[in-house]
This record gives C-alpha cells, sequence and structure tokens, in this order.
C-alpha cells in the first residue's frame, strides 16, 4: 500500500479572471521507504504540493491519503497530531527555536505530543548526525549546515513514517549540501522512513530513487 497518495490535486489561488492555478490535477503515488525527489522551476507548484501533501495547507479539490487516512477527514486539531506523529518537516532556513538549545529543539515535537524521548533513539540520532558535543549550544552559535543538522534530528525524533523537505540545502554552500543531503538520506534509510525532496538543483535531485517533475502545477514527467 502506498504511504501517500494524492488525486487529482487542485490548489487555486483568486479567481477569474486572476486566477492562479498552483497546483492544477497532481496524482501521484509513493511508496514506503522511497526518496522522492520533486523538481520544478520556480513558481511551478513545488512548495504547494509539499504543503498539501504534509496537511499544511488545505487543496482547493482533490484528495491526500497519508498512510490510510484521508487528510480531508480530520479537523485542525487531529491535524496538528497527525502532522506531529506522521511527518518530520525539514526547511530551508531550518525554522529552530532561537531561545531552545539544541537538545531542547531536537526534543520539542516529542515534548509537545506529551511523550518521553527515546534516549537510544536519541543518542543514534544524534550520533548520525554528529551533534553529540552541541547539545547544550544555541542554535545562533551554528553554522548553517549544523543547523540543517539539528533540524533533520528534530524531524527524525517521533520517527515519521515521512519526511517531507523543501529545498533542505538551499542556504548551504555545495560541500556543506553535500554532507546534509549525504546524512539525510543516510538517515531516513536507515530509519525505513520515506524521504520526499523539493529542489530546483537536477544534480540534488539524482540522488533519488525517482524524480517527479512539476510545470505548471502539474507533473511533467
Ligand atoms: N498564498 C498564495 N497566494 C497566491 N498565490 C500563491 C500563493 N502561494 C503560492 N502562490 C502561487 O502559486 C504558484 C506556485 O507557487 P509555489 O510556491 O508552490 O512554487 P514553487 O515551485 O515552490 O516555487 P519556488 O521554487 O520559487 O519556491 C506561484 O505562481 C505562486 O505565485
Amino acid at each position: 500500500m502506498p504511504i501517500l497518495q494524492t488525486t487529482d490535486l487542485k490548489k487555486y489561488y483568486g479567481d477569474e479572471p486572476n486566477i492562479t492555478k498552483a497546483l492544477d490535477g497532481v496524482s501521484l503515488s509513493i511508496e514506503p521507504g522511497e526518496f522522492v525527489a520533486i523538481i520544478g522551476t520556480s513558481g511551478s507548484g513545488k512548495s504547494t504540493l509539499l504543503n498539501m501533501m504534509g496537511g499544511l495547507d488545505v487543496p482547493t479539490s482533490g484528495k491526500v491519503i497519508v498512510d490510510g487516512k484521508d487528510l480531508s477527514t480530520l479537523n485542525e486539531e487531529h491535524l496538528a497530531i497527525f502532522r506531529r506523529r506522521k511527518i518530520g518537516f525539514v526547511f530551508q532556513n531550518y525554522n529552530l527555536v532561537p531561545v531552545l538549545n539544541v537538545y531542547e529543539n531536537i526534543t520539542l515535537p516529542v515534548e509537545l505530543d506529551g511523550d518521553t524521548v527515546d534516549k537510544a533513539f536519541m543518542d543514534d540520532v544524534v550520533r548520525m548526525l554528529a551533534l553529540d558535543d552541541k547539545l547544550s549550544n544555541m542554535p545562533n552559535n551554528l553554522s548553517g549546515g549544523q543547523q540543517q543538522r539539528v533540524a533533520i534530528a528534530r524531524a527524525l525524533i517521533s520517527k515519521p513514517a515521512i519526511v517531507l523537505a523543501d529545498e533542505p540545502t538551499g542556504n548551504l554552500d555545495s560541500r556543506t549540501s553535500n554532507d546534509v543531503l549525504g546524512l539525510l538520506k543516510a538517515t531516513s534509510h536507515r530509519f525505513h522512513q520515506t524521504l520526499i525532496m523539493i529542489t530546483h538543483n537536477n544534480e540534488i535531485a539524482q540522488l533519488a530513487d525517482r524524480i517527479i517533475r512539476i510545470e505548471d502545477g502539474r507533473i511533467s514527467e
């Protein structure tokens, strides 16, 4: 069974004649454990698609089914819980909480869920991302690559089935990008997670098992 499916997904902004069809009928199916890159030019609809898949925004029409659950059947509160448990997000600008240290940033989703941190798993993730000696640092004392590794650890800590990454290396130099991508790929593989990553970089997309190209809100390849 696919872990994620969209059916004729549409997202329109505005009204005729000034309507923007950000997504215009996207149907796709992603299997558990797959690494999929979504590629396309600026404004093609990549972020809109990722936001719909992660339940961060609602479509104009069409369906998103994650792990057998139709997201349109969930109210705001249940959607928030669903996101926290099923999906890990990694954004281009890291989105770390500046007043929390590295340890607190990583464990925040678990704390918010009223859960206890799986200590052995935390150690594993932190070691894999080489953050062992950074746990008491504040985010603003870290390099971009280190901050993105913290964001990846935070995305993984609740053991989500799916990791959604929106241009995760957009703010990093090419060497750090390669390191971060290698770690993202290795960690999601190690923990049997599905990784869906937006990029406008062809070279980065080649790391994926499958590339989905978006053009004007539609799948072109
Ligand atoms: N909130 C919004 N209101 C109106 N139009 C929007 C809104 N969000 C996105 N759009 C439009 O929808 C289209 C798709 O935007 P989207 O951000 O998904 O593209 P993208 O492929 O992620 O682009 P980029 O690579 O530049 O981030 C664009 O034409 C954009 O201007």
